[in-house]
């Protein structure tokens, strides 16, 4: 099945790596992780647990949006918390799709304390929270639940993906 880019996005611990690892590996298409885009000195930030801010995304995002206009398009794993953001990545790559990993702050939590990740600190949770800004009926997208198991998310994802053939 033809796809176009898609970004599985969503404050940290949601499960974007994860999930969005496992759909290329069932669609056959490549997978992206945005956080092995950062910069030393993002992830240093990170690692210190203080949130990023617009300087410190935007050059990220530029490589993001490189990214996304591969051929054929990349599963991309990216948080594109904010609006502005994602519109520049659709400026970019016009077709991005964006699927939104969406779930309370208990689960998320509950994800994060059982993982360990090279430098993301879990403390972040808050600030990503605030960060956020929900999709818009102008962005091609749908909400994708956590509250189930990683196979049944790529499946809920799966059965509701785009594509043109
Ligand atoms: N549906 C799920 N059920 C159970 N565990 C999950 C689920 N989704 C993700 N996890 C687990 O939660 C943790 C966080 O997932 P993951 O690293 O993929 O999140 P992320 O959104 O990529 O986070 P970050 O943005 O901080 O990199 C991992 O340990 C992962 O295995
Ligand atoms: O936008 C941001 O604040 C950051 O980029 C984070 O979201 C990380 O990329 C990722 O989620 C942690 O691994």
């Amino acid at each position: 099945m033809d796809l176009p880019p898609l970004v599985i996005m969503g404050v940290s611990g949601t499960g974007k790596t994860l999930i969005g690892r496992r759909l290329a590996a069932e669609l056959g298409a490549a997978f992206v992780d945005a956080d092995d885009l950062h910069s030393q000195d993002n992830k240093s930030k990170m690692r210190a647990g203080v949130p990023l801010d617009d300087e410190d995304r935007w050059p990220w995002l530029k490589s993001v949006a490189s990214e996304l206009t591969s051929t054929p398009p990349p599963i991309v794993a990216c948080s594109a918390l904010r609006r502005s953001y994602r519109d520049y990545l659709r400026a970019q790559a016009p077709a991005t799709f964006f699927v939104h990993l969406t779930g309370n702050r208990e689960i998320i939590v509950e994800h994060l304390a059982r993982r360990s990740h090279e430098f993301m600190s879990p403390t972040l949770v808050d600030s990503q929270l605030e960060t956020l800004e929900p999709l818009t009926v102008e962005e091609a997208h749908f909400l994708a639940p956590i509250d189930l198991s990683p196979a049944e998310v790529s499946r809920y994802i799966i059965e509701r993906l785009p594509h043109t053939t």
